[in-house]
């Protein structure tokens, strides 16, 4: 039978439980229903066989509708938590379907009704939250030659939305890292291929930018959209109000801790280009691990918030030096002041993830627990206001900030020359962190005497609000506290009248209260008693008086429950108009969390701040890699120029002698000084920088169809159309994903486009020693080598940069170093002398691109004509007449 038959059938034909069903999932066509029944949450026909796939759980089926088995699988409601995060992670989203209605009174099925809508972008429950991590919501909005992008994290309230050209959609996706993108449903494009974002495709006719910018005033109550810059921004009214109002609906309700928009304008950050992201392995390896990469060594945060602040920094390093410059200044008083920052530590301990509580008491989604932690927390600022008043009193230093006509510090002179411009006042650094840790003392007053010290994890079970806080609940618990001293009178005097000397009067929650009495005395009880129970020794019973009580009893019980959560709710009403208040702490405490840890690790580390000029040029005196450096014992510290006079560098040197590390190391120090952080050098000079760019490694992309050497290219050309002259690019072996003399011409040409055109800060790993010949050629081009050392037969890297080409490249001594059979070895090593006599032979060694690569010459017309004749089959006439013929050509 056609499995898709019942679900075409007319809804008469199906059990009214099922045409229920079938009217939900119509409203929501495009996730998964899990659909309350009892104890179990219930998927059915084409959901349950996906969960099943999905979830690994067992599809079965539960009798019939409209003539066919309805195929189900289901899970337990108490264990759908993790369920639901299996199903998140795997890029699904979830409609959550409740019984409402009261079984009692219900005829038919039950009422019952979406509750919310679990997505992947729009998770703000903790247990599907990772705490390190921001789920993030994106909407794009395609227009002429440009796209609209709003994003929004749900569970702080920020929302922003940028402008870009269509091909810079990889790299802000790879940015911005959402976990969920809304698009129109006919919108392609290759950066769309990956398995990390999960697409939620909407009518096209939702992304208009009139009901856009409808939904946005009416949620910001403002007439238009001026303030936020985005009044005259089509794409991105379509964009952020097609995302305000999907997230609106999955939350059902009104999102009051999104109370602004901001516009992101090109300029603020250096650009990195997707590629760069991931080579860099700023917050994931390679191979999409969490660790090692330069996040997990940073992250020393006590808080969610900081480590996820500290992720988001390090995607975002900032373009202008001054706005790098308080970062460091509050660095440096921290590291100057370690007693506030050990104590400032400590305190944050005791710091709950106030961001997030935040969103839930805007959602209402808020328990006990949340408001207990937020009490805490909010608790300890005052003590965190203390100890930076205590930094104010440091007298912070300026950081450095060189203007240009300075130029770059002369070779030995120390890293941080007074400065002559930047930094502000002295403590500007943490005044703004100062001013956002405070919040107002009523409604602090409030939670204080509302929520018990230690709450109670669900509210429905009571013991969340305070003794005192309510005399209504105090009245209420008291009756139930006293049903203690009640039943035990009521025992005694229940024997002193029967004289059953063991009887007793209980309580338990199935059956209530009872009175007790052994099978063997039975017969001792009074008219009064009513048998309630029949058990194997014991007989239990009830009395007029003791119903009465349990009524008293049970409905004070279920009437202080209710009280409670009643309070419960108003007390989010009281802290609702505060909401501000507690995203603006809680960004505070997370940057003071993400600076306090980095002036512990730049500390231990020997990490110094960087000096910032506007002179172009970069200069690393005893740079290290960040994460190299703390795996292994002895790390070569390497130093790096880059002046006017000398904007390229050709790193060359054995495999494995560290020229990768060089150059990412390069990378990071400039990303890390760009983020306003400290840097693993012993000093580091820091010109304007615009974006970084990196081609390294091989990678290819199946999914987008793309070869190996097909990406490389893309990525070059790139970076060749991209580049200024205030960028970083890092190009490893390019070319060699294709023949030697290919690739060769093809790297030789990318250099000397990005010398001659370009004039980037560029450092160029290559393994082809012909171009190291291009340092004659141009001015620019320095040549630098990784040292290796012959010893008794082996190879001894040495990581130190030198100046100059390598001499060797001492590859078959590596592959031997990598256990390669010796018999190849010798193989390889006897093919290497035959190459080199045959390439000194045919072409003269390394001259191959001695000068811009001379055409090769047309063979002469006489030469071609004579090397066609055969002697042995001309007659002495014919081979005069090609003479004469010959002689003409000349
Ligand atoms: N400065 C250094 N100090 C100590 N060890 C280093 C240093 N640089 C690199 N290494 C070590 O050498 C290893 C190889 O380095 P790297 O990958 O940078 O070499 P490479 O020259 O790029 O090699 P290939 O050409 O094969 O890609 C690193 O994994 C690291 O352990």
């Amino acid at each position: 039978m056609n499995k898709l038959d019942p679900l075409n059938a007319d809804l008469a034909q199906h059990t009214p439980m099922m045409q229920q069903y079938l009217r939900i999932k119509a409203e929501h066509p495009h996730m998964l229903l899990f659909y309350r029944m009892g104890d179990f949450y219930e998927l059915f026909y084409d959901d349950a066989e996906r969960a099943a796939r999905l979830l690994d759980i067992t599809l079965t089926t539960r009798g019939q509708s409209a003539g066919a088995p309805i195929r189900m699988a289901g899970v337990p409601f108490h264990a759908a938590e993790q369920y639901l995060a299996k199903l998140i992670k795997l890029g699904e989203s979830v409609a959550i379907c409740e019984q409402i209605g009261d079984p009692k009174t219900a005829k038919g099925p039950i009422e019952r009704k979406v509750v919310r809508i679990v997505t992947p972008g729009t998770l703000t429950d903790d247990a599907l939250l990772e705490q390190k991590r921001d789920a993030i919501l994106m909407a794009l909005a395609p227009g002429r030659g440009e796209l609209g992008l709003a994003w929004l994290v749900l569970t702080s309230g920020r929302l922003a939305a940028k402008r870009i050209a269509p091909e810079r959609l990889a790299g802000e996706l790879a940015r911005i890292a959402p976990a969920e993108l809304l698009l129109p449903e006919d919108f392609e494009h290759p950066a769309l291929h990956s398995d990390k974002i999960a697409l939620t495709r909407r009518p096209v006719w939702q992304f208009d930018a009139e009901r856009g910018h409808r939904i946005l005033t009416e949620h910001f109550g403002t007439r238009d959209l001026v303030a936020f810059g985005c009044e005259d921004a089509p794409l991105l009214q379509a964009a952020a109000g097609l995302l305000l109002d999907y997230a609106r609906q999955t939350q059902q309700t009104a999102l009051p801790h999104i109370t602004g928009l901001s516009l992101e304008q090109d300029g603020s950050f250096v650009a990195l280009d997707a590629a760069a992201r991931r080579t860099l392995e700023l917050t994931e390896t390679l191979r999409g691990e969490a660790a090692p990469t330069l996040f997990s060594e940073l992250d020393r945060c006590i808080t969610g918030m900081g480590s996820r602040l500290l992720k988001t920094w390090l995607h975002h390093p900032l373009r202008q030096p001054q706005a790098r410059l308080p970062r460091l200044a509050a660095i440096r008083g921290l590291i100057e002041a370690p007693q506030v920052a050990l104590r400032l530590r400590e305190m944050l301990k005791g710091m709950s993830d106030l961001e997030r509580i935040a969103a839930r008491i805007a959602l209402k989604s808020a328990r006990p627990r949340d408001l207990s932690g937020l009490r805490d927390s909010l608790r300890l600022l005052p003590g965190l206001r203390a100890e930076l008043a205590n930094l104010f009193s440091q007298n912070l230093p300026t950081p450095a900030f060189i203007p240009a006509q300075r130029g770059l510090p002369a070779r030995g002179e120390g890293a941080n020359p007074s400065p002559t411009c930047g930094g502000g006042r002295e403590g500007d650094a943490v005044t703004h962190l100062f001013t956002r840790l405070d919040f107002p003392a009523e409604p602090l007053a409030e939670l204080i005497a509302a929520i018990r010290p230690e709450p109670s994890v669900v509210l429905r079970e009571g013991g969340v609000i305070n003794d005192g806080y309510s005399a209504e609940l105090d009245e209420l618990r008291a009756i139930q506290a006293n049903s203690g001293d009640f039943l035990m009178q009521m025992e005694a005097r229940e024997r002193e009248r029967t004289g059953i000397a063991n009887l007793r009067v209980e309580y338990n929650k199935v059956s209530g209260f009872y009175i007790e009495v052994t099978r063997a005395q039975a017969d001792k009880v009074p008219i009064d008693y009513h048998r309630r129970q029949t058990l194997k020794n014991v007989e239990r019973y009830i009395t007029p008086e003791l119903k009465a009580f349990e009524d008293k009893a049970l409905s004070a019980n279920e009437r202080a429950l209710m009280l409670e959560k009643q309070l419960f709710d108003g007390l989010l009403d009281v802290l609702m108009p505060h909401i501000g208040a507690i995203q603006a702490a809680a960004a505070a405490v997370a940057e003071l969390d993400v600076l306090a840890a980095q002036a512990q690790i730049a500390d231990e580390r020997r990490y110094v701040e960087p000096v910032f000029t506007d002179a172009w040029g970069i200069d690393i005196r005893g740079g290290r890699h960040p994460v190299v450096e703390t795996r292994t014992d002895s790390f070569i510290a390497n130093n790096l120029t880059l002046t006017p006079s000398r904007r390229m560098l050709i790193v060359t040197g054995p495999n494995m002698g560290g020229k990768s590390t060089y150059m990412r190391q390069t990378a990071l120090i400039v990303l890390m000084a760009c983020c306003g952080l400290y840097v693993p050098a012993d000093s580091a000079t820091i010109g304007p920088i615009d974006q970084i760019f990196t081609r390294i490694g091989s990678s290819d992309d199946l999914a987008g169809g793309r070869s190996t050497f097909m990406v490389e290219m893309t990525e070059t050309a790139q970076i060749l159309h991209g580049a200024t002259e205030h960028s970083l690019v890092l190009l490893d072996e390019i070319g060699r994903g294709t023949s030697t003399f290919d690739g060769m011409a093809l790297a030789w040409a990318c250099a000397r486009q990005l010398a001659e055109k370009t004039q980037a800060y560029t450092l160029f790993a290559t393994h082809y020693f012909e171009l190291t010949q291009l340092a004659q050629d141009y001015k620019t081009i320095a040549n630098v080598h990784l040292d290796a050392v012959e010893s008794g037969g082996g190879l001894v890297f040495l990581h130190s940069v030198e100046e100059g080409p390598a001499s060797q490249s001492y590859g078959i001594q590596v592959a031997r170093l990598a256990g390669v059979p010796g018999a190849v070895i010798a193989a390889a090593k006897r093919k290497l002398t035959q190459l080199e006599n045959q390439q000194v032979i045919e072409h003269g060694q390394g001259d191959l691109f001695a000068s811009a690569a001379p055409a090769e010459p047309e063979p002469h017309p006489a030469l071609e004509q004579l090397a066609a004749l055969n002697p042995d089959e001309l007659t002495p006439k014919a081979a005069l007449e090609a003479l004469y013929e010959l002689k003409k050509r000349l």
